[in-house]
């Protein structure tokens, strides 16, 4: 007999289940279900000290001792899974100062590897830096430099972006520069996370939330 029932859903790029973490026994967040598909953004919400930027930085595979579980496309993944597939776009943005705006992504190249179909002076142009490829990183105004590592996003092929307060520092045009990537990497069948204190002004995407309590803060 055929079968004419839907096929099952795909598994979510990310899901965690039960994650928490705890520092020197003090609880920064959980125990707390999550889930990101592709084509998806999360948008995390949450005062200050509630424990966001812990959370993207459990889920980029930096911190470890988390408690829980993660999966990624459903088979459970440890810390080295979690960072083959996801690229953290930080406080600390991990530039070289002494480098050049394209020496610092072609290092970020050289140890995560490149998209194809997209090159160093493209993504530069992407962000509004084109003309500045030359310059070292250490000249850039806090806003260029943000522009940098949204550069260094677009090249490196991690599937999911962990976006922790993106649009810091960012002008009103890099405002919108961010909304518009985040939508063609989701378009693409990426993910993001994002936690944000501001709105977040793109309505173009399936967005999910979640929202951390401020309670140990
Ligand atoms: N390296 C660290 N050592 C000790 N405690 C830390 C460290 N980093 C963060 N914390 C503590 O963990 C808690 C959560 O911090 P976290 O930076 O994750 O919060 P957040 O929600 O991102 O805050 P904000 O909105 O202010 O950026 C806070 O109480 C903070 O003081």
């Amino acid at each position: 007999m055929t079968d004419f029932s839907d096929p099952p859903a795909p598994a979510p790029l990310l899901e965690a289940r039960g994650l928490r973490f705890c520092r020197n026994d003090d609880p920064v967040f959980g125990p707390l279900d999550l889930q990101v598909g592709s084509g998806e953004a999360l948008l995390v919400h949450g005062g200050n000290g509630s424990g966001k930027t812990t959370l993207l930085r459990v889920l980029a595979g930096l911190l470890d001792g988390a408690q829980g579980q993660i999966f990624v496309d459903g088979e459970r993944a440890g810390r080295d899974r979690i960072a083959q597939v996801s690229a953290l776009l930080g406080h600390l943005l991990g530039h070289k100062g002494e480098l050049s705006a394209s020496e610092n992504l072609r290092f970020a190249i050289g140890l995560y590897g490149c998209r194809s179909g997209i090159t160093v002076d493209m993504a530069l142009a992407s962000v509004g830096l084109a003309g500045f490829e030359d310059a070292p990183a250490r000249q850039f105004s806090a806003g260029q430099r943000k522009r940098l590592a949204l550069a260094r996003l677009l090249l490196v092929p991690a599937r999911l972006w962990l976006l922790d307060e993106p649009y810091a520092n960012l002008d009103l045009a890099g405002i919108g520069l961010v909304n518009r990537l985040v939508e063609r990497h989701l378009a693409k069948g990426g993910a993001a996370l994002i936690t944000s204190h501001g709105a977040y002004a793109t309505g173009a995407v399936r967005t999910r939330t979640l929202t951390l309590d401020a309670a140990h803060a």
